[in-house]
């Protein structure tokens, strides 16, 4: 929520605040754009702190008003501010099934974290922010998306891609199944059985109907579950290439004797710095790092049109942006839809319904993923180009 305690603010302007949440209440939009307008107006970003956190937006959705709810966006209303509760005002318009206002909040999270991310990637050179999504809260913290939430898990390594690639991992064994999973030194899930289903879905989307002799770019070893899925094709790629940052995670694989299969290639370094010198004409490229966020996988989006052999090559990633918040979920597939078309490739999204049990979260600090349903991507080059 937004750091503004009633007692903050002078009485005349909470007196301002609050006739404009009874105003979004009952949907007098002339009130409304009384008090938005003049310059000692009301607060559209506003939050109610003995209202559960309330702001205008949550009421204005909550009534249905779908007009007042634009009107609030364009005057400065924050369309992703959680309640006390952790709720957006999307989500209170997603529970009464009113589509018209959850869209017209949609709409403006897709266009405000485009616009975020083009400002963030002008700026690249001057600051490079940290930015989670495996690992770190689902709750990104890069500025894409600031929603308020309880945890603050900026301290821990995978806040940092290189503060997790210079800690210790762990590979020990998963409670739930009994193979391995790996975590990072805080207790972050870096990989774990559980999302073999989601790795098989990805891996049959990237290589059925490939030609036999193809060639296949993985980035992040991880537990090597879809490189394993990628070896158990029949016949397995003519070439295999897995780049991975992480030396506990090249030992592991080592250790698993994936530097000797024929056929592969392990590169021990960060994908930002192997795609400089690495030759390729891939018919499947997957992306699924840890301790990086969207605007480390836009960056990754740049090389792909160099990376992939024609029309028929096909490109997938792990898409856990926002795993614990379904609206923020459904914001990031709409915006990664939108940077994939905009370097030329179509992206058909499957739907998974992944199993987790209260095992696979034993002794782990945080829950990434909570949603029922994960989108799994396959983008391929827009045919209509080549037509
Ligand atoms: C979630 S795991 C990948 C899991 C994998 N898909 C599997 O099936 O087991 C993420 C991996 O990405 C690696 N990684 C993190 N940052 C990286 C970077 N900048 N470049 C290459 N690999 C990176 C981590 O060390 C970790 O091994």
């Amino acid at each position: 929520m937004a750091d503004s305690s009633s007692d903050d603010l002078p009485p005349d302007r909470l007196a301002r605040n609050l006739s404009l949440h009874r105003a979004c209440e009952v949907g007098d939009y002339g009130e409304c754009e009384r008090l938005l307008k003049s310059e000692e107006g009301a607060d559209a970003w506003w939050q109610d702190p003995d209202m559960l956190g309330w702001s205008a937006l949550h009421y204005a959705a909550e009534r249905g008003h779908t007009k007042l709810v634009k009107l609030l966006l364009r005057r400065g209303a924050i369309w992703n501010a959680s309640d006390l509760l952790g709720k957006t005002a999307a989500e209170v318009a997603w529970s009464n099934n009113d589509e018209g206002t959850y869209r017209a909040i949609f709409d403006e999270g897709v266009r405000q974290t485009l616009l975020l991310n083009l400002l963030e990637r002008r700026a690249e050179d001057a600051s490079h922010a940290p930015s989670t999504s495996r690992g770190g809260t689902s709750v990104l913290q890069d500025g894409h998306l600031t929603l308020s939430s309880n945890v603050d898990s900026s301290h821990e390594v995978s806040a940092s891609n290189d503060a997790f690639l210079e800690s210790r991992l762990s590979f020990v064994d998963d409670p739930s199944t009994g193979t391995k999973r790996c975590l990072d030194v805080d207790g972050g899930l870096v990989m774990a059985p559980w999302e073999t289903d989601i790795m098989a879905l990805s891996a049959s989307l990237l290589c059925d109907g490939a030609k036999p002799d193809c060639a296949v770019l993985n980035v992040g070893f991880g537990l090597g579950i879809i490189d394993e899925l990628f070896q158990a094709r029949n016949p397995p790629p003519a070439r295999h290439v897995i780049i991975e940052a992480h030396p506990d995670a090249i030992a592991h694989a080592k250790q698993l004797g994936w530097d000797k299969r024929p056929g592969v290639e392990l590169i021990h370094a960060k994908w930002e710095d192997a795609l400089e010198s690495l030759e390729g004409d891939f018919d499947a490229v997957y992306w699924d790092t840890y301790a990086q966020g969207y605007g480390e996988l836009r960056n990754f989006l740049e090389h792909l049109p160099n990376l992939l052999s024609g029309p028929e090559a096909k490109f997938s990633f792990f898409h856990g942006l926002a795993g614990t918040n379904p609206f923020l979920y459904d914001v990031y597939t709409r915006v990664a839809e939108l940077d994939l078309k905009d370097i030329g490739l179509v992206t058909d999204w499957h739907t998974l319904r992944p199993t987790t049990t209260q095992e696979t979260w034993q002794g782990v600090v945080r829950k990434y993923w909570q949603l029922d349903t994960i989108n799994v991507p396959v983008s391929k080059m827009d045919q209509s180009l080549f037509q």
